[in-house]
């Protein structure tokens, strides 16, 4: 009799995962259109379509909840049922989805269509997030200009989105709770599967903050000598557009201008793709053989064809932030950026490229399980491949590094440049969820927002707004994701366990062996290994049919996310900090900030 039963389910799934698939396309679909040209056309039938989705969503649910699947033998096939028993925000009826819908529509616009006038030429006035003012904070070092940009990039970005983000986290908690969870912020938890993912994240940042608070130390004072002190004090946090990005999120721009030894060469990867006339198409093809020479999977002739690589210059608005699209029909996979020739976007089309790897490599799996072991795994794979790519000695493979020294001080440079992308990065990325956390909990109420948002960017990661800020201001929405409801604390998990996957990887590459100062886990290349690509493959086509731990063993031998593996990376930089910020008797941490942001 059970047997029967659960053979029947079995049946049914097969039938419900096809029938997913043809509406996951069909939406999917219509938010790419409305994404690369947002027009009131095209933000209707996005609307109009999801609507009729989530409607047949429901209808399969009613099916789906009426087969006795706790009860089944085959884990797996109750894992698939489990997933499936999830309905998400079509939980929510008809009329309250649609507000929801046109909230995160309406940021997602805001975003995206926000303008300010430059700082020099006041009568400029179409100014975008990419590639105008990303292009200010990466190349300019007026502090006055940096303050004003970054003004009114919060003033246009930000604080209109104050009503519709309100209205978000609402509705979105109103469907947490019809899907068994008391907020978001638990439902967002629930994709990592274990009941202590919070305190996994507190522990490794407590891994972590020791590095990061000596690398703070540094910049600080870097910065105090370049702008004087009355620009940056001695002890207090830093002022956040100072950073060489408007969200101060990685401080990679300002590299330039503040590396232990100015004397030894700069590795300039943008002066280089300039020279040698790099396209964003050829820094696509570039990265598409990295993953080719693992024997992993190119490109697929559609991706080049529906890709959008470069922002198009017919006055269309769109999403310009960065992303890697699965249609759920096994061909068609996209990246959709707005390229610029710069090493950022280099390692933005790796970080891209890797997320449309995982694509092809479970795309023969059932739809439930096309998805990250959990969501940090999708955004680790394309920057464990940056990390071979950002080696001097992989540099000079790809003649994008002229031949220099390869001594003690030009390593220290390395692991500095590196640390100003990967350790800076750890703190924002935490506080972000955590503030959001807060929000959809209503530990943190709508008066306190943007108070309770700096509190924490002081508090974690020692910053402090350029100017005095108040409830008139929204901070939080002048970044992509909290506009676009993209949960973030997939970008902290990638950062560490990246490096857990790396390590593994160049110990099959014979790249790395523990102990060897001769190969050293920050000097490892897997560039044509088919051990490493072998090894990668395998995880990646499990999609998401495993508990991530199964996942982490299967690459990396552990089970756990630990930050040894980024730790062990930046060890030499963390003891040579240690070292200089006792030289010059640098304080370590922060006191409170003077600025009025409460
Ligand atoms: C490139 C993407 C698309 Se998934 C991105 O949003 N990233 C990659 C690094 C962190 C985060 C960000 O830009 O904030
Ligand atoms: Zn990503």
């Amino acid at each position: 009799e059970r047997a029967a039963e659960e053979a029947a389910g079995r049946e049914y799934m097969r039938k419900l995962d096809e029938l997913m698939a043809k509406a996951q396309n069909r939406r999917t679909l219509a938010s790419w259109n409305y994404e690369s040209n947002i027009t009131n056309y095209n933000e209707e039938q996005m609307l109009q379509i999801s609507l009729e989705v989530a409607e047949e969503q429901k209808e399969y649910w009613k099916e789906t909840m009426s087969y006795l699947w706790h009860e089944y033998e085959d884990p797996d096939l109750k894992r698939m049922f489990k997933k499936y028993s999830e309905l998400g925000t079509a939980a929510l009826p008809e009329d309250l989805n649609q507000r929801l819908l046109t909230a995160i529509s309406n940021m997602q616009s805001i975003y995206a269509t926000a303008t300010i006038c430059d700082y020099k030429d006041r009568n400029k006035c179409d100014l975008h997030v990419e590639p105008d003012v990303t292009d200010i904070f990466a190349n300019s070092e007026d502090p006055e200009e940096l303050k004003y940009t970054w003004l009114e990039w919060h003033k246009a970005a930000g604080a209109p989105s104050r009503g519709n983000f309100t209205e978000y986290i609402q509705l979105d908690n109103e469907a947490a709770k019809l899907n068994g969870y008391d907020s978001v912020a638990e439902w967002w938890l629930s994709a990592y599967e274990s009941d202590d993912s919070e305190d996994q994240f507190a522990s490794l940042w407590s891994q972590v903050k020791p590095l990061y608070q000596q690398i703070h130390a540094y910049v600080r004072r870097q910065l105090r000598e370049k702008y004087g002190e009355n620009v940056v004090s001695a002890r207090g946090p830093i002022p956040a557009h100072l950073l060489g990005n408007i969200w101060a999120q990685t401080w990679g721009n300002i590299e330039k201008f503040t590396r232990p030894y100015p004397n030894k060469p700069e590795v300039d990867v943008t002066s280089a793709l300039i020279a040698q006339n790099y396209t964003a198409l050829k820094m696509f093809q570039t990265a598409e053989e990295f993953f080719k020479s693992l024997n992993l999977s190119g490109m697929p002739d559609l991706f080049w064809e529906r890709s959008i690589i470069e922002k198009p210059n017919d006055g269309r608005e769109l999403v310009c932030h960065a992303s890697a699209w699965d249609f759920y029909d096994g061909e068609d996979f996209r990246i959709k950026q707005c390229t610029t020739i710069t090493a950022a976007f280099f390692k933005t089309t790796h970080h891209e490229m890797g997320h449309i790897q995982y694509y092809l490599q479970y795309k023969d799996k059932p739809v439930v399980y096309r998805g990250g072991a959990n969501p940090g795994f999708h955004e680790a794979v394309g920057d464990v491949i940056a990390l071979s790519v950002s080696t001097p000695k992989h540099l000079k493979i790809v003649g994008l590094l002229e031949d220099g020294p390869e001594d003690t001080e030009s390593n220290i440079n390395q692991l500095y440049k590196m640390g100003l992308d990967k350790i800076v990065f750890l703190p924002f990325a935490y506080l972000l969820d955590i503030f959001r956390y807060g929000v959809f909990r209503g530990t943190t109420t709508t008066r306190d927002y943007n108070c309770h948002f700096w509190r924490l960017r002081e508090t974690l990661q020692g910053l402090e707004p350029p100017a005095p800020r108040s409830e008139d201001d929204f901070d939080p929405t002048a970044k992509y994701h909290v506009a676009a409801d993209v949960e973030y604390m997939r970008y902290y998990v990638s950062y560490i366990v990246q490096f857990q996957f790396h390590r593994a990887l160049c110990q099959l590459a014979g790249e790395y062996s523990p102990g060897d100062s001769d190969k050293i886990l920050s000097a490892c290349d897997i560039y044509r290994s088919q051990e490493a690509g072998e090894a990668l493959g395998k995880m990646l086509q499990m999609g998401s049919s495993k508990p991530w731990p199964d996942a982490m063993e299967a690459l990396t031998g552990q089970r756990n996310m630990d930050a040894s593996g980024l730790l062990e990376y930046f060890e030499p930089l963390h003891e040579w900090l240690k070292r200089e910020n006792e030289r010059t008797g640098e304080y370590i941490g922060w006191e409170a900030s003077n600025i009025e942001y409460c």
